[in-house]
């Protein structure tokens, strides 16, 4: 009986459908209609609403109004705006692709990442943990067993605490108790009749209650891939009278799978109504637009901007030296990754841009592409962004042809794909036809992201399971960030998720929509047009790390990397970029000699530089609307952040003594030491202008973080190089975003003008020149480990740079108005 869902070993991994492997899947020759739909169907929940707090790190504009026509160019946009409110919304929008995460640790990558984070992070342990999913359905138990104790989610401690089960690890018990007892009777009142066994100790009689009723669904799903309806309404009879859509996780998951399976029975016993076809409308039909669902998840939700952060930065990384840029773009929706990739385009002094143009490619909603277009020209407008905005419309993907994108042979074209692919997966010849485009026209690269999961199985019970696993920590998910009074979270659990659960649990055939697939399929795919994966870098996972940390449940969030593309734990979307490997690395190569190591790491790590030198803090300053009061909570903790400076900035001293092959350093470093003291006393003066007491203040947590981490890199065992490059980098961001605020055209209150001043000036550059030349010596002749750890550093000083920022915009409530 239990073979259906092939539960032995207590290992899930069983129910996956050949196709989830590494086989090439895409040939479409040969295969019969309905094998074809082994490959076909695909989620497509189109645009959502947007969100009012975008952009962790930077800075955004104002956009206005629609305005009829196509293609646009900024310039002749310029001067016919008036850019008054911040509509962030407009340019954002919703995805709700989320996955159950992946079954396996972190790959190489990643860990000696980590490996070489954790080296300067002695007081931050790194937890190896976090990148692991819950322990098998076996040693679950087995852990329960006696003591009911978790693994803490926390990484700030390591001491185990008492925690509620997650959704998917009842699943999973109840999985295991269904193998067990199926193997013993198939008669289904058995399955309630087995007392509570000895591994059972421990839990709460909920847990109890929510582990017998999973078991009573998976019960049923089998029941129904044996075609044995009634034994199965039976079992859910049972479900729908003891879970609800307003219970814990657990029932509601519960609720809505049971829901789905009725409709499965009612649809093959042919008892399906009109009524019941209504009931599982795409919720995006009847609420096109913006919704305060949308927005709520736009906001507690940190999916869709990891997405677009890692996106953007592949594209800028492979992006460096193009001047024309040409964006191809299949599913455009609100275009809110191109707000990012102007700000970082932007900032890219070395190499400035004479064109952007993004080419939206669509099949329908014509209207749509036309307001995200100028939408766009209006923020590239703000932005002094020369861009040109074009839409091709196309009846059918099969009609796509290079000449529709009337490429100027000196643009480098990029193609970027957001989960828009898999909408096409039910014809995969749509696909092919796109991919013989994109070869064609020669693309730099092009950066796709898309939720991996496999709820394409042609099993009814495997997908069931799968789907199943997946929604489970979907739930917990939206658990963990939204409030459980939050009237949205029920939209969005009883319209979208149901949506989504009962189209793949209930629907056959084309009428089965949402059919992600996991990597291997994609990978198979591209790679038969000579598509080549490259890793996402360092800074993508930085981006992503970043972006959730702005989110209130962002610790619990972990990436991790599959071969060359991550990964989040918190979902299941993924990004990955495709180009030609061997070339790319050359490139990098060449450059890192030509320009040196410190200005090929600002390119390659552009945004997150940008996000440290142009923070909402600084451009607050800039342009004037700074409340004081952060001010002087920035002015009283970098005081604190300067004494500490003083013994790290001695140690770099220390070093250059005894490492430095050059003496040279010396003089450089040691004008450095001297001038703190001089800005201790600035500190002092500034403090007393602005009342604010420095006896009386307690560093904030990331001050503290900030400072121990210097402290880390004064350990004997960090090479002179490794601390050099860290000093540079910290004095550079200060240059970099005081000088933003000294720059013609800022309007820095005059009282501010003198803090800006400090770090802003001629001299102050010139020196931070100097320490990125000794740097940059030091890292030519570096073995690669040294490089490495430098990068890691470099990185880590950015990330800090940016906490100490956001700290400072905290309320001020310590000293006063
Ligand atoms: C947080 C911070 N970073 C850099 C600096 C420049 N020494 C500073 N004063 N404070």
């Amino acid at each position: 009986m239990a073979d259906l869902y092939s539960f032995s070993n207590f290992s899930f991994s069983a129910v996956e459908d050949d196709h989830s492997s590494n086989k090439p899947l895409w040939t479409t020759e040969g295969l019969d209609e309905e094998n074809m739909f082994q490959f076909s169907g695909a989620e497509n929940w189109k645009d959502y609403g947007g969100i009012h707090t975008f952009s962790p790190n930077f800075g955004f504009y104002p956009n206005d109004s629609a305005e009829e026509g196509y293609p646009l160019s900024a310039h002749q946009q310029k001067g016919q705006h008036h850019l008054s409110c911040l509509d962030h919304e407009a340019l954002d929008n919703l995805q709700f692709d989320m996955a159950l995460p992946p079954l396996s640790p972190c790959s190489g990558d990643i860990m000696k990442f980590d490996e070489i984070s954790a080296m300067f992070s002695p007081s931050e342990p790194v937890n190896h943990n976090q990148f692991y999913l819950p322990l098998s359905s076996l040693e679950l138990l087995n852990n329960l067993h006696g003591k009911r104790q978790i693994q803490a989610s926390d990484d700030s401690t390591d001491t185990d605490v008492v925690r509620k089960l997650s959704t998917e690890d009842i699943m999973k018990m109840a999985g295991t108790r269904f193998v067990q007892s199926s193997s013993k009777s198939d008669d289904w009142e058995s399955l309630n009749s087995h007392p509570y066994d000895s591994c059972f100790s421990g839990l709460s009689d909920e847990e109890k209650e929510d582990i017998e009723l999973a078991e009573s669904l998976l019960a049923s799903a089998e029941k129904v891939g044996y075609q044995q309806f009634e034994r199965a309404t039976k079992l859910l009879n049972l479900c729908d009278s003891l879970s609800s859509k307003t219970g814990n996780a657990v029932k509601r998951v519960v609720h809505y799978f049971s829901e789905a399976l009725h409709e499965k029975i009612d649809r093959e016993t042919g008892r399906f109504t009109s009524d019941g076809k209504k009931r599982s409308t795409d919720p995006d039909e009847m609420m096109p637009g913006p919704s305060p669902v949308n927005v709520a998840c736009q906001e507690e939700l940190p999916f869709n901007q990891v997405a677009d952060f890692c996106a953007v930065q592949a594209l800028m990384e492979n992006l460096t030296d193009a001047k024309k840029i040409h964006i191809i773009d299949f599913g455009i929706r609100k275009g809110s990754h191109y707000t990012i990739l102007m700000q970082a385009l932007e900032s890219r002094k070395e190499c400035p841009l004479e064109l952007l143009t993004v080419a939206a490619v669509g099949t329908n909603s014509k209207e749509s592409l036309e307001e995200t277009g100028i939408r766009l020209m209006n923020f590239a407008y703000t932005m002094n962004i020369p861009f040109s905005f074009k839409i091709v419309m196309v009846s059918s993907m099969l009609d796509l042809k290079e000449s529709l994108f009337e490429l100027d042979p000196e643009e480098t074209i990029a193609v970027y794909a957001k989960f828009s692919f898999r909408s096409m997966l039910p014809q995969p010849d749509q696909l092919e036809s796109i991919m013989k485009v994109i070869r064609n026209i020669n693309s730099t690269v092009m950066v796709v992201t898309e939720v991996e999961a496999n709820h394409n199985a042609k099993s009814f019970v495997n997908r069931f399971t799968e789907a199943l696993f997946y929604f489970s920590a979907l739930f917990d998910c939206i658990e963990d960030c939204m409030k459980p009074d939050d009237p949205n979270r029920m939209i969005l659990e009883s319209q979208y998720l149901n949506h989504g659960i009962r189209n793949i649990v209930a629907m056959e055939g084309a009428e089965r929509k949402i059919r992600h697939v996991k990597v291997d399929v994609w990978r198979a795919f591209f790679s038969r047009f000579g598509m080549v994966e490259t890793e996402l870098s360092m800074s993508s996972l930085y981006q992503a790390d970043l972006v959730t940390k702005r989110y209130a449940s962002g610790s619990s969030c972990t990436y991790q990397m599959n071969e060359r593309h991550r990964k989040s734990n918190s979902g299941n979307n993924s990004s990955w970029s495709l180009r030609q490997k061997e070339e790319m690395e050359e490139k990098a190569k060449a450059e890192e000699k030509k320009i040196g190591m410190i200005e090929a790491w600002l390119r390659k790590h552009r945004l997150l530089y940008t996000g440290a030198t142009r923070h909402p803090f600084i451009l607050s300053i800039r342009d004037g609307s700074i409340d004081i009061s952060s001010f002087k909570l920035w002015l009283a903790q970098d005081y604190l952040f300067v004494r500490d400076f003083v013994p790290f900035a001695a140690n770099i001293l220390i070093k250059a003594w005894k490492e430095s092959d050059d003496s040279g350093d010396m003089e450089v470093i040691l004008g450095g030491v001297a001038s703190l003291q001089d800005e201790i006393s600035w500190f002092k003066r500034e403090a007393s202008k602005w009342s604010v007491s420095l006896s009386d203040i307690t560093p904030q947590k990331n001050n503290v973080d900030y400072c121990r981490f210097l402290e880390s890199l004064m350990s004997p065992d960090v090479e002179y190089t490794v601390a050099i490059t860290a000093f540079w980098a910290i004095e550079a961001v200060y240059q970099e975003s005081f000088a933003h605020c000294v720059e013609e055209g800022s309007e820095t209150p005059p009282e501010l003008k003198e803090t800006c001043e400090r770090w802003g000036n001629e001299g102050f550059g010139q020196y931070c020149q100097s320490l990125q030349r000794i740097a940059d010596r030091r890292l030519q002749k570096a073995s690669d480990d040294e490089l490495k750890k430098a990068e890691v550093v470099f990185l880590r000083i950015l990330e800090h740079e940016v906490d100490f920022w956001n700290m400072s915009r905290g309320i001020y409530e310590h000293f006063g108005p």
